[in-house]
């Protein structure tokens, strides 16, 4: 079993501009394997967060630590290109001074390798994504910092997106946060969430967390009911026509199984 290796560390981390704190006394442990991703209302401080982490924003209190000599590979929210400016996946790749073998490693890590040649302008929403995150690789780093990495990616793609991001943490032994505004999919490739509004108001395993009355208060009892059907133990099987059946383990609790059959 690996040891557990400390990245980042915040203690009583505060961030204000001119009025109330953006963020507020929060504590954050990020260790090398984690997947943590911050869920929260607009405003709620999550790209402040992240920018702390990636020592882009000061705080006005508390602490950070970065393990010293800690890599860090940032995959932003958005790629503002010069449209006129013909730019190749190779070029952006190699802007990041790593040798072209390297680049074309990193490409084939997030598994768009044939698209070495192709103009970044002609990319799709998710081989843009997949090239960022290549962009981000390159460097070989002990963090991954992912700002909403689906957007503009279709429900498909985004599926896919977040299995390549566990992927890459099973084989690089990286440790990942990103911040994501869609919870199903956050609920289902995490393995802590944490759930901000200026502070911490709850976090812990997706599973848990849809139980938490801070987060029923921040996101609304349906999406917390959502989610927990989503996360129940499936422990049983239907029939075709969508009755439940008992499995292995004991017949499912959830009202919902029943009523509606599938999920
Ligand atoms: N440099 C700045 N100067 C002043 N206010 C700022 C600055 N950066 C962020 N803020 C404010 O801090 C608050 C939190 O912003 P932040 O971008 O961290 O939220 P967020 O949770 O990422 O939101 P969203 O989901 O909308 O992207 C907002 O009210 C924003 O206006």
């Amino acid at each position: 079993m690996l040891m557990t290796e400390c990245l980042v560390t915040l203690k009583n981390a505060t961030v204000r501009f001119d009025g109330p704190p953006v963020i507020d006394g929060i504590n954050l442990t990020l260790n090398r394997g984690d997947i943590v991703t911050i869920i929260g209302p607009n405003g709620a401080g999550k790209t402040t967060l992240i920018k702390s982490i990636l020592s882009i924003q000061k705080l006005s209190g508390g602490e950070i630590w970065l393990k010293p000599g800690a890599r860090i590979g940032y995959v932003p929210q958005h790629l503002i290109l010069q449209p006129t400016l013909p730019l190749s996946v190779r070029r952006f790749l190699m802007l990041t001074g790593e040798p072209e073998a390297r680049c074309r490693e990193a490409l084939a890590q997030t598994g768009v390798s044939h698209l070495f040649d192709a103009s970044i302008h002609h990319l799709s929403g998710g081989e843009k994504q997949r090239v960022l995150i290549a962009r981000a690789l390159a460097r070989n780093p002990d963090l991954l910092v992912l700002d909403e990495p689906a957007q503009g990616v279709d429900i498909n793609g985004q599926a896919a997106l977040y299995d390549l991001i566990r992927t890459l943490r099973d084989q690089l032994q990286c440790g990942v946060i990103m911040i994501s505004h869609d919870l199903h999919l956050v609920m289902a490739a995490t393995d802590q969430v944490i759930c901000l509004n200026q502070h911490i108001c709850c976090s812990g395993r997706p599973e848990d967390i849809s139980a938490d009355p801070a987060f029923i208060e921040t996101f609304g009892q349906q999406v917390a009911e959502s989610l927990a059907v989503y996360h129940h133990h499936h422990n049983h099987q239907h029939t075709l026509h969508g009755d439940v059946v008992a499995g292995d383990g004991d017949a499912c609790q959830h009202e919902d199984c029943h009523s509606h059959g599938t999920h």
